[in-house]
């Protein structure tokens, strides 16, 4: 059995943390944290962490003892430099707390690239993390829409870039704007969007502590995870009737399956690709031809099968990339908007105007 932690670090990540919790309660009571028992084959760990109290309140399927509040107003406001000095003051705390959890063999650490506390606790506590403990450590990370802004576009960039220097052994990106296409408002899109975060990192769970047909194993996700530019992203296909494995295989590695926007044939530099259902199923001819397919264009393809008596085909990717031209794109419009605040700040700065007009009472009083 698996020793698992899961921190979901700021709103973000203490929502698609939350969402991770539904489904392994297998409940949709508002109760179900309060008697239920997670439904982990492994022995998961889940931990919230946030400044701000209200979007620990929210949480309603994580139970009290794993929320961590860490006092600061209502959030760092998306600055990052706040952020950072903030986790530094509580670090004692939020290591103990870990400490006493106990040792684990793989962690995942959630949250977006592009708010304050989250982007900002994430590096800091990885770089804990690695330091006081040899297990792989993963960070999930949710990027902005891309007009939300440009403080949320420069946190994104400079925030990948320091979870990349902390020490983190992969990072699996989701994409706000590329899952956008969900569809409704901003909160459903957002319940969608987390809903399927936190299916494809149950099905990985699941997977990883599996008695499986053919074995793949944390060993070869590690192998994945390390393979590429240190970033990943994941697919997934759920057939809600018969189809063949072999269309169920594509569609996992298609557009429509993926949390990022990358051509797989073209950026993929190694695959895990692990498939669930009936034996009926499963036509190893079939898998054994797609996966041909995909490591003649990604190099190596590891495979799993687990056998799942009655059920339709459910596949996962886990695709670590060489090159992103989605996240090259990203990198452009942060430089844009990070000499967009520069000059902002100089303008206000040269701009004396609302001085001016302060300095016409200097020296002058009331009169009633
Ligand atoms: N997918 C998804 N994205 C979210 C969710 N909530 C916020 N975001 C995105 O996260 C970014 C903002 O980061 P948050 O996680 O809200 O910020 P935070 O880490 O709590 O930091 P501060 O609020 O600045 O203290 C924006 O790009 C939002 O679109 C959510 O539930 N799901």
């Amino acid at each position: 059995m698996l020793n698992i932690l899961m921190v979901g670090n700021g709103q973000c990540g203490n929502r698609i943390l939350d969402s991770i919790n539904r489904q392994a309660f297998g409940s949709k009571s508002r109760f179900a944290k309060f008697y239920a028992k997670q439904q982990y084959k492994s022995n998961v760990q889940t931990l919230a962490i946030n400044t701000a109290v209200n979007d620990l309140k929210e949480m309603k399927y994580t139970k009290a003892k794993d929320r961590i509040h860490i006092p600061h107003l209502h959030g760092v406001g998306a600055n990052r430099n706040v952020g950072r000095k903030v986790f530094d003051e509580n670090k004692s705390q939020i290591m103990r707390n870990l400490d006493e959890r106990g040792s684990f063999d793989i962690a995942f650490v959630i949250t977006s690239a592009s708010g304050g506390t989250g982007s900002s606790f994430t590096p800091s506590l990885i770089r804990e993390l690695k330091e006081q403990n040899d297990y792989p450590v993963y960070a999930v990370v949710v990027l902005p829409f891309r007009e939300e802004g440009t403080l949320y576009l420069q946190n994104a960039a400079f925030a990948l870039r320091d979870i990349r220097g902390s020490g983190v052994d992969g990072i699996i990106l989701a994409d706000n704007q590329y899952l956008k296409q969900m569809g409704g408002d901003v909160e459903s899109a957002y319940d969608s969007i987390n809903e399927m975060i936190a299916k494809r990192l149950l099905f990985l769970l699941d997977s990883l502590d599996s008695e499986m047909m053919m074995v793949t194993d944390l060993g070869d996700f590690k192998t994945v995870m390390s393979g590429g530019a240190g970033i990943a992203t994941i697919g997934y296909y759920e057939a809600d009737g018969e189809v063949p494995i072999r269309t169920a295989i594509q569609k996992a590695v298609s557009p429509s399956g993926l949390l990022f926007n990358t051509n797989v044939y073209e950026e993929a530099s190694r695959s895990m690709i692990i498939i669930k259902g009936d034996k009926s199923s499963l036509s190893i001819d079939e898998i054994s031809t797609e996966v041909e397919k995909l490591s003649d264009s990604v190099g190596h393809v590891f495979k799993g099968i687990i056998v799942r008596k009655g059920e339709y085909p459910r596949v996962l990717s886990v695709l670590t990339l060489e090159s992103a031209s989605e996240l090259e794109e990203l990198y452009h419009l942060a430089v844009g908007a990070i000499n967009t605040e520069k000059e902002k700040k100089e303008r206000v700065q040269e701009d004396k105007e609302v001085d001016k007009a302060f300095s016409q009472i200097e020296g002058l009083e009331p009169q009633y």
